[in-house]
């Protein structure tokens, strides 16, 4: 659950989101608009990377102003860019990277990286320089890091930029079966066709909220 309570946020003179208002509780939910209307603000938001200068992000229960580092235990953040995320010279390695923190014995390490890897279809790349990859297997990489952890909800910020079809379809059926909640900011608009709620941001604000055909309905007069 996420909830924006009279959220503003200013970076300096400028005002990016004005009095955003929701309350965030179905499975997969849309984030849509054009360029710089504040959508990667607020999905930054949802694990404290950005704070409201007024207003309250409340999530998993919390409140991002003061339990961030909690929050960010249970939200998994996928950035645009792959190579921000990869930190370790192999595959494996850098799925593991995260877990090690965790304090897990190497089996159970070793055990849920294979899982994991399996599953997103990187098995065969798992002793690869990671930085060899193509775009859309960084990408997958980037997201099982991100899941090997097992978060209680998933933040994407446009993660079908560097996929081909064939990927975008792929991450567009994971995110179907995923149990988590995904918040997921796109220009994507096929992705979030079957999504259970699209927002529409305009200038800061939340123009448009419901399903995704009238959303992203709303979007297309929008940018007409
Ligand atoms: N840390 C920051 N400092 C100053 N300005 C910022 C900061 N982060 C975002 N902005 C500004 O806030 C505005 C909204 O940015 P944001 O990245 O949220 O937009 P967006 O809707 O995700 O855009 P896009 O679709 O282009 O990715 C932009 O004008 C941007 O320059």
């Amino acid at each position: 659950m996420i909830e924006f309570a009279d959220v503003h946020v200013s970076f300096g003179e400028r005002e990016v989101l004005r009095g955003v208002t929701a309350t965030l509780s179905e499975h997969r939910v849309g984030v849509i608009g054009a360029n710089g209307s504040g959508k990667s603000t607020l999905a930054r938001l949802v694990n404290g990377l950005a704070l409201p200068t007024s207003g309250t992000v409340t999530v998993l229960g919390l409140d991002t102003r003061r339990q961030g580092a909690k929050i960010r235990r249970g939200v998994g953040f996928l950035f645009t860019d792959p190579d921000a995320q990869i930190v370790m010279p192999t595959v494996a390695e850098d799925v593991a990277f995260s877990l090690r923190r965790k304090g897990l014995a190497r089996e159970e390490v070793e055990r849920r990286v294979r899982e994991v890897l399996d599953r997103y279809g990187l098995t065969g790349h798992a002793d690869h320089p990671a930085h060899h990859l193509s775009g859309g297997q960084k990408q997958l990489l980037a997201l099982c890091s991100v899941m090997v952890l097992e978060p209680d909800i998933l933040v994407m910020d446009e993660p079908t930029t560097l996929l081909d079809l064939r990927h975008s379809r792929q991450v567009a059926e994971l995110l179907r079966g995923m149990p988590q909640q995904v918040l997921v900011v796109s220009h994507d608009l096929p992705l979030l066709t079957d999504f259970d709620r699209v927002l529409v941001i305009d200038q800061g604000r939340i123009v448009a909220d419901g399903g995704p055909d009238e959303a992203i309905g709303h979007y297309r007069k929008m940018m007409a």
